[in-house]
């Protein structure tokens, strides 16, 4: 069996190769998936023109899902083009079973096809069998006119592509991913991702080079791929339109891509995306609180060689890190009255004047401006309530904590002095409601970071900080490896002699999960 996460694409065949389930199989190829292909049609036709479809029986059709259900089931569906009712009938009967029963669960885009290359037309399928598959799948991908049909709702602009969006959901879809690429309106292009608790907008600068064939193949097979590969779904999405972003700008630009006549392209194949010019910028809602005021500016660290990053319960360890040469140091005290934390602050701020340290106060903003410390850390949670310009005005450092690419697509624009990337491994410190990243995907986030000082939290001892620094993250957080230590400063000086190919002191290791050993637990997301 395959070690690829498996997909399956559902829908016509494409003669040309340039959209429909060719074009999907072909894209989770380019993105490590493996691909199992179930025809609804088959479409007769070149890249300019179409001369006859016909469409599968049902018969034939459940032929194939029998055929791959036990041996391959899929982690992810997609649907494109269907001929008919009884296909999306049987599609939404079939769906509901497999999600149902499947002990793994199986996420299901259905790119709705309003009328395709390959000759599915959505006017074609009964409202009945639409709206149940609707409310069957985990997200519908339409552009704008295959919204405007599926909701009876015209759409012409931002606020009608919401609305119609929100039509969707009302009648039992759990999220829709609308497609600005026909939005006459926008002068970039954005996609709109609505579900029932939470708007996301992803955008990206438009370019009118010319016309690719299979952009909605493209990007529903490998939003499926990426959730196949084990991506949430805001992360699978960021991900998916960055490929597609990536897929436009290698096809249009290559003459080789020039596939017909009438100068219409093929799209080339480019891989997971891994530089930052080919990520959307993201906003978490229309009035996304990061961007509700005018842009603002965070000093930058004024030593960006981090190291090893203490992250404190309280002051009573701080002199001794401070003594034992950490340039930056985290104040993270979650217990106390507010006055305690604030006499805390105040002498912590005091302890590390005049010496090289930058310390960061996590949470509490406020006590941070009033007692002038280095600067402030703060998660997403906290940024839906922080007043960042306050923290701006007050010229202190900002550092945010992300959990993968779609927040970290988000808060780049407010331009942070570090963004955090965690959690790397399992940790116990905190309950954290994302999966750990592993090493693969924080090499990723940090060159997506840029000029960005960066900086992995999480899980992080003596046996795993190697691995983590090879990464090239600037700093590298730790909260046990620390506080728990018997002798927090001969811990720091070992996580760092550990980093630099040093001596470690062995008798201050404090349990076996801390002794180094060859073999370090390696990334949990292999890609
Ligand atoms: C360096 C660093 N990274 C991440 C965090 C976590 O911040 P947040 O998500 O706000 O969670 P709390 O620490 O407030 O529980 C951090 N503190 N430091
Ligand atoms: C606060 C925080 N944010 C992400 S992981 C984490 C805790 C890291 O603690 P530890 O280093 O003990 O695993
Ligand atoms: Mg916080």
């Amino acid at each position: 069996m395959s070690e690829e996460p498996v997909a399956w694409v559902i829908g016509g065949i494409d003669t040309s190769g340039g959209a429909g389930i060719t074009r999907d199989a072909i894209t989770l190829a380019d993105i490590s998936v493996h691909a199992c292909v179930l025809t609804t049609q088959v479409a007769n036709q070149s890249h300019s023109t179409m001369r006859s479809a016909s469409a599968l029986s049902i018969e034939t059709l459940n032929a194939q899902w029998q055929a791959l259900e036990i041996e391959l089931p899929p982690k992810a569906i997609k649907i494109g083009a269907i001929a008919n009712t009884a296909q999306a009938l049987f599609l939404c009967e079939h769906v509901t079973k497999i999600k149902q029963y499947k002990s793994t669960s199986c996420f299901v885009v259905w790119d709705p096809v309003l009328v395709s290359s390959s000759g599915g037309v959505l006017s074609e399928l009964s409202q009945q069998s639409v709206d149940a598959l609707i409310a069957a799948v985990d997200i519908v991908t339409p552009n704008v006119k295959e919204l405007s049909q599926l909701s009876g709702w015209p759409v012409h602009c931002e606020k009608s592509l919401l609305a119609a969006a929100k039509v969707l959901i009302a009648r039992g879809a759990k999220a829709v991913y609308v497609k600005g690429g026909h939005a006459h309106w926008q002068s970039t292009a954005i996609d709109t991702f609505v579900s029932t608790h939470a708007v996301r907008i992803f955008q990206q600068p438009r370019d009118n080079m010319g016309n690719l064939r299979g952009t909605g193949c493209m990007f529903a097979s490998a939003l499926a791929g990426f959730v196949a590969s084990d991506y949430d779904i805001q992360d699978a999405l960021t991900l998916a339109n960055a490929y597609l972003h990536k897929v436009r700008n290698a096809s249009l630009l290559s003459t080789n891509s020039v596939c017909s006549a009438d100068h219409i392209h093929c799209a080339e194949l480019v891989g997971f995306p891994l530089t930052p010019v080919h990520y959307p910028s993201v906003r978490f809602g229309e009035s996304d609180p990061i961007r509700r005021q005018t842009p603002m500016h965070f000093p930058r660290l004024t030593d960006t060689s981090l190291g090893v990053y203490p992250v404190l319960n309280d002051i009573s360890q701080l002199e001794a890190l401070v003594e034992a040469g950490a340039v930056i140091i985290q104040l993270r005290i979650k217990f106390g009255t507010q006055d305690d934390k604030s006499l805390q602050i105040a002498k912590a701020v005091e302890m590390v004047k005049n010496t090289p340290c930058q310390l960061f106060i996590n949470d509490d903003w406020e006590l941070a401006i009033k007692h002038g410390a280095y600067g402030v850390h703060l998660g997403q949670e906290d940024l839906e309530t922080a007043n960042l310009h306050a923290i701006s005005r007050a010229g202190l450092r900002l550092g945010i904590s992300t959990h993968g690419y779609c927040e970290l697509q988000r808060i780049k624009w407010l331009n942070p002095s570090y963004i955090a990337l965690g959690h790397i491994f399992p940790t116990t410190t905190k309950d954290m409601p994302s999966k750990p990243q592993g090493l693969d995907r924080l090499s990723r986030y940090v060159r997506l970071c840029g000029d960005t000082p960066t900086v992995a939290i999480g899980g992080i001892n003596l046996a795993r900080i190697n691995p983590v620094a090879s990464t090239g993250v600037s700093g590298i957080a730790v909260v046990r490896a620390i506080t728990q230590a018997k002798d927090p400063a001969a811990a720091y000086h070992n996580l760092r002699q550990q980093m630099s190919g040093g001596e470690v002191i062995s008798d201050v290791i404090d349990d076996d999960t801390d002794k180094v050993s060859t073999s370090v637990q390696h990334g949990l997301n292999h890609e």
